[in-house]
């Protein structure tokens, strides 16, 4: 049996700079075109980012760089995402009231003009988190498969450009396709539409890229195909990466999210992260829709509640916020083992304590 070429990464940008940036007239990879270059089995992908008001005139360049990497020894799929770069964040131009409460940039953020909801969704809900490792992705993943649990049609955004979770934690992996529209479709597993920046590069990679490009990465996928007209997605659950930095920033700024939910676990240095997250949505305009506590107690096998990471903290917040605390998640080994698995617990033991929480979220947020 013949083994199959890999393809060279020298090979490519050479390939590339046969290609003409029109503006400049020099080759793609000279031109400095070529970025997040990834190079995957026999799949090669690149961001070819232009400035918004270009992106019509480098169509027929995507096409011919599509066109250059096909014949490139060893590529099987080749993809080349145009997208417009990311401008730095601007205040919204009609908001002078706003300008002046504060010196605080953030406080000046609302919805750009120019923010939109992916065509064909009906709902858009991030989950956020101040801290990381609070179980932010797996309430995320979880949510999701509640919502689908109530016969809803859901998407599952993981925006977590620095550390994906959704590949592992769905037990999918593949590579998006484009549709006519040259949107990305995204892929499906456990009845939902899901699609990460993990299907794109490598494990690992993301991290590298810089803050622009990782904020363009993140519109291209928000303007996946999500839905149809004939059959809309009904809800659209975002899993923002924790803090309250570029991504979620270029994230309210772009996206009208009906809301954000907001997780911590009940220990008070999540809780203070939990609270300087919901303070940057609540500036930029997004409700928060309530908050979830992720490692509530620990069941001990007498049945006794053990509050390893403390008590009534989450409470207390949400009631300071005024919004609803939707659930408490208890810790359960076999939540961890599901995500693990690459199975969404609500899926496979809907009876479980953690899943009845998720559950009940998803109904009071329906
Ligand atoms: N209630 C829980 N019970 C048991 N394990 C949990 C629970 N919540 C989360 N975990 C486990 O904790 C780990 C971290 O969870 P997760 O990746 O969801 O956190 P995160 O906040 O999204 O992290 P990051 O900020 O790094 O993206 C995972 O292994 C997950 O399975």
């Amino acid at each position: 049996m013949s083994q199959q070429p890999v393809p060279d990464r020298a090979a490519i940008l050479e390939a590339l700079d046969k290609v003409k940036d029109p503006k400049t007239g020099k080759g793609l990879s000279a031109a400095g075109l070529v970025r997040g270059l990834v190079l995957r089995g026999a799949r090669a992908a690149f961001m070819l980012e232009v400035p918004a008001a270009d992106v019509p005139s480098y169509r027929a360049v995507r096409e011919a760089a599509e066109a250059a990497l096909s014949a490139v020894e060893g590529v099987e799929t080749a993809q080349v995402i145009l997208t417009a770069e990311n401008e730095a964040p601007q205040p919204p131009s009609v908001a002078p009231k706003r300008a002046r409460v504060s010196a605080d940039p953030q406080a000046r953020l609302g919805h750009m003009p120019e923010a939109e909801r992916p065509e064909h969704v009906r709902k858009v809900i991030a989950v956020a988190s101040g801290k990381g490792g609070v179980g932010k992705s797996t309430v995320a993943v979880n949510l999701a498969a509640a919502f689908a649990a109530q016969g809803l049609r859901v998407g599952l955004l993981d925006a977590d450009i620095y550390g994906p979770s959704a590949p592992t934690m769905l037990g999918v992996d593949g590579e998006p396709t484009f549709d006519d529209e040259k949107r990305l479709v995204p892929l499906e597993a456990w009845g939902l539409k899901v699609m990460s920046i993990g299907f794109i590069v490598e494990p690992g990679d993301a991290a590298i890229w810089r803050g622009p490009m990782a904020s363009s990465a993140l519109r291209t996928m928000m303007g996946s195909a999500w839905g149809t007209a004939d059959q809309p997605l009904d809800v659209l659950v975002i899993d923002l990466p924790p803090g309250t930095g570029d991504i979620q920033l270029t994230l309210v700024q772009r996206l009208k999210l009906d809301g954000v939910v907001v997780v911590s676990t009940p220990q008070e240095i999540a809780l203070i992260d939990a609270r300087r997250a919901a303070t940057m949505f609540a500036k930029t305009g997004a409700p928060i829709l309530g908050v979830i506590e992720n490692m509530a107690w620990f069941e001990d096998p007498t049945g006794a509640r053990v509050p390893i990471f403390g008590e009534g903290g989450a409470a207390a917040e949400a009631e300071r916020l005024g919004v609803p605390l939707l659930a408490q998640v208890p810790i359960e080994m076999a939540l961890r083992q599901a995500c693990d698995a690459g199975q969404p617990l609500v899926a496979t033991r809907p009876d479980s304590a953690a899943s009845r929480a998720f559950l009940q979220a998803a109904e009071r947020l329906a």
